[in-house]
């Protein structure tokens, strides 16, 4: 079930405020808004809330048996490139980059935010379909640069299944089976990326793959591989 409001702060700040309010949300609900007036991205930032852009969030709660709710991440971002992949001329443009965001060509097209309440998890994802904000730090981009805007409500239609779909295999075939998919979509090994951790101490590398819990494996100039379990990735 999407449900479509006009205006709100942000999609991921109301089903927090829901949860924390008692209220019970389904997993397969989504509140979509058209426009985002406090719209939040990763590491504090905002989120551009571009007219004709997707902005929804979904809830997950997750069980003792499900994998890591870290990864729901990889899953929210197989649901986005699938999704993604049929309005894309040149799918091979469309490229997962850990941990969060998809790419066209170097440019970000679409981020997710993951905010955890206990063991309840909402998924909020941005989607540039008509619009991308100039960002002073890094390449953004919309599906309207290579093609007709794509409908949003269809396009959340179409996401929303593809969530569930994941979903299910996520729970259903675990982890392992998410890695081979995601890394199968993912930017080329070998590719040199930055990675800024929480104290905003950076070290270069180039992606070696994902570790066995979804961490990324950076390749050293020295040729050690370092698991990063949390950090801002960019295309170096
Ligand atoms: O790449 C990122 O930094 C994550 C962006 C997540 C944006 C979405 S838009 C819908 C939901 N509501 C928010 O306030 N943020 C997420």
């Amino acid at each position: 079930m999407i449900e479509f409001v006009q205006e709100t702060g942000s999609t991921n700040s109301d089903l927090l405020a829901r949860l924390a309010g008692g209220e019970h949300l389904h997993e397969g609900q989504w509140l979509v808004a058209d426009r985002q007036i406090a719209g939040r991205g990763r590491q504090g930032r905002d989120w551009f809330d571009g007219s004709g852009n997707f902005m929804g969030s979904t809830v997950v709660h997750c069980a003792p048996s499900d994998p890591p709710a870290a990864t729901l991440a990889l899953l929210a971002g197989l649901a986005l490139y699938e999704t993604c992949l049929p309005l894309c001329p040149d799918p091979s443009l469309l490229k997962l980059k850990w941990p969060n965001d998809l790419l066209l060509g170097r440019a970000k097209l679409a981020g997710i935010l993951l905010e955890a309440q206990g063991a309840s998890v909402v998924v909020g994802i941005g989607v540039n379909l008509a619009a991308a904000p100039e960002l002073p730090d890094r390449a953004t981009t919309a599906l309207s640069r290579i093609g007709p805007v794509p409908a949003r409500d269809h396009f959340a239609e179409r996401l929303s299944t593809q969530f569930a779909t994941e979903l299910g295999r996520w729970r259903t075939y675990g982890l392992e089976t998410v890695l081979r998919r995601w890394m199968g979509a993912a930017l080329p090994l070998g590719t040199p990326l930055s990675v800024h951790d929480a104290d905003k101490k950076s070290q270069t590398g180039q992606f070696a793959g994902l570790a066995e819990d979804g961490s990324l494996l950076l390749r050293l100039e020295d040729d050690t591989i370092r698991v990063i379990h949390a950090g801002d990735v960019m295309l170096a």
